[in-house]
């Protein structure tokens, strides 16, 4: 007998550059399972914060922007698209600027302990992709599959 949770959740980790957000999408497509891209939420929290001008350092006002983060990651076209307060913001989260922008708030702890909820929530039927560093040892510790 394996016990599996109601919702079984497979994280991948890895580090930058390796692939896993290109196998993650593959697998969820195939899959038909929901994806999660943690490090899109990094990045749209840094976005949002030049957005509303909260500065890389306020980490109360960073932590508040995370939880009240509006994102939408609709699949348009077969295209998937990154929605920050309505705006398709794909290109502009990804620049070499917008990652170290990302670096510098997913550092903050209140930061990560506001997405952590965020991130559980993408946890539905039938199943969940998730992507990203942190996934098997903090944000979904119980995932039956954990991909390194
Ligand atoms: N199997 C592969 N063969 C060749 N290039 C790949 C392969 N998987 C991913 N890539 C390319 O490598 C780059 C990094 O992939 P990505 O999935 O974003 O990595 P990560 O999520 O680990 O940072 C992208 O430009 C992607 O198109
Ligand atoms: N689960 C995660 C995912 C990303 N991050 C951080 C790591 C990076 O600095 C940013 C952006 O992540 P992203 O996955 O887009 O970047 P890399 O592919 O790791 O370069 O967020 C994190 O701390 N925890």
């Amino acid at each position: 007998m394996i016990a599996l949770p109601q919702f079984p959740c497979s994280p991948s980790m890895n580090y930058g550059g390796a692939g896993k957000g290109t196998i993650s999408g593959l697998v969820a497509e195939r899959l038909g399972w929901h994806l999660l891209d943690s490090g899109a939420l990094y990045r749209l929290t840094a976005q949002a914060a030049l957005k509303h001008s909260v500065a890389v350092d306020d980490e109360a006002g960073l932590a508040r922007l995370a939880e009240q983060l509006d994102v939408a990651f609709p699949v348009e076209e077969g295209q998937p698209r990154t929605f920050l307060e309505g705006e398709d913001v794909g290109q502009q989260i990804r620049t070499e600027q917008a990652g170290e922008r990302a670096s510098q708030v997913a550092a903050l702890p209140a930061v990560r302990q506001a997405l952590l909820q965020r991130q559980r929530d993408f946890c539905q039927a039938p199943g969940l992709v998730a992507d990203g560093r942190d996934m098997g040892t903090v944000v979904f510790p119980d995932a039956p599959l954990k991909i390194f």
